[in-house]
């Protein structure tokens, strides 16, 4: 079986996800998915305080060795047993999560493409492009109600390394996509086109 490797980058709170779940519901059965995030370093060594301080938004942040050799291993027809991380308490979690091979794989993060050995085994990058102001709001409503975070927590881990990081990293990496979607996964005219793409690789 080969594998189709599809990335999905963009800044948090662009539409990844959305974009991601869309590009699944096409293809049930026919792909398994990665997430970046998962692949946060684990700080059992700092306490809550000292880990919500850190910049979890450059790609030392995380362990891309794992991620690079467990792609790998999905591309290469094996399954592997996916860290799993909590963002509510800002560490991996003790679960792994068993993920299978399938013809796709979609892999997803802010900064996949910002890390050369993840950008290199990806087929087709795509880049969610949504303005910052668009993005920032998206995050502070899901950052409060879904990830246990205070609206000064938000406010400032935004000002002193998203935002920054951003500008640094994610921004820049846009250049390496194949393609950038405005309006992510509710773009259906980029989202035909991919499907069409991916039904081809499929026949
Ligand atoms: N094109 C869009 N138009 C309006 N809302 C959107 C759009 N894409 C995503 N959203 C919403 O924005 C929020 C963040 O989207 P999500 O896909 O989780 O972003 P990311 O994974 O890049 O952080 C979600 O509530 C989602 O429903
Ligand atoms: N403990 C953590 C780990 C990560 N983050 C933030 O998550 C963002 C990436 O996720 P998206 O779904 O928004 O793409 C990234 O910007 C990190 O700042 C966090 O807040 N806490």
């Amino acid at each position: 079986m080969s594998t189709l490797v599809v990335g999905v980058a963009g800044g948090t709170g662009s539409g990844k996800t959305t974009l991601t779940r869309a590009l699944i519901e096409r293809f049930p059965g026919k792909t398994s998915v990665i997430f970046h995030d998962n692949y946060y370093k684990r700080h059992d060594e700092l306490t809550y305080a000292e880990r919500s301080k850190l910049n979890y938004d450059s790609p030392e942040a995380f362990d891309n060795a794992l991620m690079v050799e467990q792609m790998k291993h999905l591309i290469a027809g094996n399954p592997i047993d996916c860290p799993v991380y909590d963002y509510t308490i800002h560490n991996r979690s003790e679960e792994t999560q068993r993920i299978d091979p399938a013809p796709v794989l979609i892999v997803e993060g802010i900064l996949i493409f910002a890390e050369p050995e993840i950008c290199d085994l990806i087929d087709i990058k795509l880049y969610v492009d949504t303005d910052a102001d668009v993005r920032i709001l998206r995050r502070i409503k899901r950052d409060v109600v879904e990830r246990g975070r205070t609206l000064e927590s938000v406010e400032k881990q935004y000002l002193t390394t998203v935002k920054p990081m951003h500008e640094l990293y994610v921004e820049p990496s846009k250049g390496r996509a194949d393609l950038i979607i405005p309006e992510g996964g509710h773009n259906l005219v980029a989202l035909d086109m991919l499907i069409h793409r991916i039904d081809r690789q499929l026949a």
